[in-house]
């Protein structure tokens, strides 16, 4: 089992999740949906220690508790929402960090890392940005360089919070395949908080509403998409 969230309570003077039961047998593509405000980033802050939680969450079996740091151990990895850098870092410099975990504290990052970055940034179509001052990109660039960053983390479990939100059409669509593929070739499980409904339409996997009144899985259909869509062009009280 990748992932099981069992009775889950969570939130602040009013809880936001509650009593939430899913789980994940298998790697997968998760899109968390829901109106603004319903509890999509609290879910993940409860998955990284930001919020304390009643209830269980187990990544591969083990209670979360257990793991105070699942990101060390690649099980885990978090893409907030607001991510912010104002010292001067070279766009190469900020994405090699994400190799981390394969790095004791004082090693330095070698030839070999800068290529692993290089192919990334490739895939990502952002080449260009390899020599470039990352506080001076725009917004979706930023969002792409945050991208390469994680996948060289190379967790199990990958929270993305609106990796998209910033994105040109183009790339929105791009950065989906991108994960289909990811998810497909390297066994990941991504959980991808978005409001970008109509490119779910061609991904596998399964979208959790977290508006509706008892959220669940629910495979990923062209039915289910519009199901999903109606459901949250309609008001959120
Ligand atoms: N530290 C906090 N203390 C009290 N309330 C908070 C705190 N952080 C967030 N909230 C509230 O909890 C609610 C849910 O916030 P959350 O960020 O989980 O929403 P979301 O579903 O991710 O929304 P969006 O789609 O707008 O990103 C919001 O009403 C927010 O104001």
């Amino acid at each position: 089992m990748v992932l099981e969230v069992k009775d889950l309570v969570a939130g602040y003077e009013r809880k936001l999740i509650r009593n939430l039961f899913f789980s994940v047998p298998e790697p997968a593509f998760i899109a968390v949906l829901g109106h603004n405000g319903c509890g999509k980033s609290t879910l993940f802050k409860t998955f990284v220690h930001q919020l304390p939680y009643s209830g269980q969450i187990l990544l591969q079996g083990k209670d979360l508790k257990q793991i105070p740091n699942a990101a060390a151990q690649g099980i885990l990895a978090h893409l907030p929402q607001k991510n912010v850098v104002t010292f001067p870092v070279k766009v190469k410099d900020l994405v090699v960090m994400g190799m981390f975990r394969k790095k004791s504290f004082f090693q330095n990052y070698e030839q070999q890392d800068y290529e692993t970055v290089a192919f990334l940034l490739q895939k990502l179509q952002i080449s260009h940005l390899a020599e470039r001052n990352f506080p001076d990109l725009s917004g979706g660039e930023q969002q792409l360089v945050w991208l390469a960053q994680l996948m060289l983390q190379d967790a199990a479990i990958c929270l993305l919070d609106e990796p998209t939100q910033q994105l040109d059409v183009y790339h929105k669509k791009k950065v989906f395949r991108i994960l289909a593929e990811w998810v497909q070739e390297k066994q990941k499980t991504v959980l991808c908080i978005t409001h970008d409904l109509h490119n779910l339409n061609f991904m596998q996997g399964y979208i959790l509403n977290l508006s509706k009144p008892n959220p669940q899985l629910e495979r990923i259909t062209p039915e289910t998409v519009t199901e999903n869509r109606e459901f949250l062009e309609s008001a959120p009280f």
